[in-house]
């Protein structure tokens, strides 16, 4: 009994000698011939770890994150000083009062031990103090190389040059800090979302080693890109994260019996501006992420 469990478990694996350098041994086989579990990393990680239904139920999840992050962020106008470094009179380094906000949020939360989480990259890195909170035990499933793989500075740009001025009335109405709050909210979901890729392309490479050892010797970006590319799974994702734009960014009302009425004429985020997000920047970067990823996955 106890063999089928395991075998069914370790179907797929990689070539032994990839994945246990101590033991050596083929790992369905392992357990039968002594091989200690707390030496073969590859049987603590599958026992342990992440699957690709666990990554996309995780990917999943965050676009609730986004959406109402931004359904959040269309409450207030655009509110331009909030992006304007003349309004602090160029005092802070020439900063503007968003980059004050995220970097002093950011300095706060690693104290607080934000950053000892695998799952959140922070915008400004360098900034960041020690945490004062005891550390945590995460689980490691990255390539410790390959984890440093950073696109905030890109996300930064799309959120602040493209998506933002899609989905905010012009004006300005003073909430500044409000403002500036939740565009930091909007920025922390896309980006935990997009360099999550990571964890995809980790789930991808251990599901097909070979496939992925080949391109990646041969620094074959493309080829990469067409092995992890999934494009049903794609539209998918669009069409959802639409959709949820639609059902959380209606209005919904009571009428005097106490039905309910719900505005499906109009929306708090134009539930296109959502699709589009998703289809010309989140997926495409979380693709670059799980091809940069992949590239220094044998470093
Ligand atoms: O779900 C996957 O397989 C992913 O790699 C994630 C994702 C996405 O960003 O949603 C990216 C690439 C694939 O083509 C499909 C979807």
């Amino acid at each position: 009994m106890r063999y089928h469990v395991v075998d069914r478990d370790l179907r797929g694996l990689p070539p032994r000698e990839q994945w246990c350098p101590i033991c050596k041994l083929q790992h369905g086989l392992a357990i039968f011939s002594g091989c200690n579990l707390s030496h073969c990393r590859h049987i603590q990680e599958k026992l342990n770890g992440i699957s690709l239904k666990s990554v996309r139920e995780f990917l999943t999840r965050e676009e609730d994150s986004i959406v109402f992050s931004l359904i959040e962020r269309a409450k207030y106008p655009y509110n331009a000083p909030v992006y304007d470094p003349s309004y602090l009179g160029f005092t802070f380094h020439n900063h503007s009062l968003i980059e004050l906000f995220v970097r002093e949020t950011e300095a706060l939360q690693a104290k607080a031990g934000r950053y000892q989480n695998p799952e959140e990259v922070p915008f400004f890195p360098e900034d960041l103090i020690l945490p004062l909170v005891p550390p945590y035990k995460y689980p490691q499933e990255l390539h410790p190389v390959a984890a440093s793989v950073n696109v905030s500075t890109t996300i930064w740009h799309m959120y602040f040059d493209r998506v933002l001025p899609q989905f905010t009335s012009k004006g300005n109405d003073g909430k500044y800090a409000q403002t500036a709050e939740a565009d930091l909210i909007c920025l922390q979901a896309l980006s935990r979302r997009i360099h999550y890729g990571r964890f995809v392309a980790e789930v991808k490479f251990r599901a097909a080693p070979k496939d992925y050892i080949t391109a990646i010797k041969a620094k074959d970006s493309d080829g990469l890109m067409r092995l992890l590319t999934s494009a049903s799974q794609e539209e998918i994702v669009k069409r959802r994260v639409e959709e949820k734009a639609k059902v959380f960014g209606q209005d919904v009302t009571l009428d005097t019996k106490g039905e309910t009425t719900s505005n499906h004429s109009k929306y708090k985020v134009d539930p296109m501006v959502v699709y589009s997000l998703y289809s010309d920047w989140v997926i495409p970067l979380t693709k670059l992420v799980e091809v940069e990823y992949l590239l220094h996955r044998l470093d």
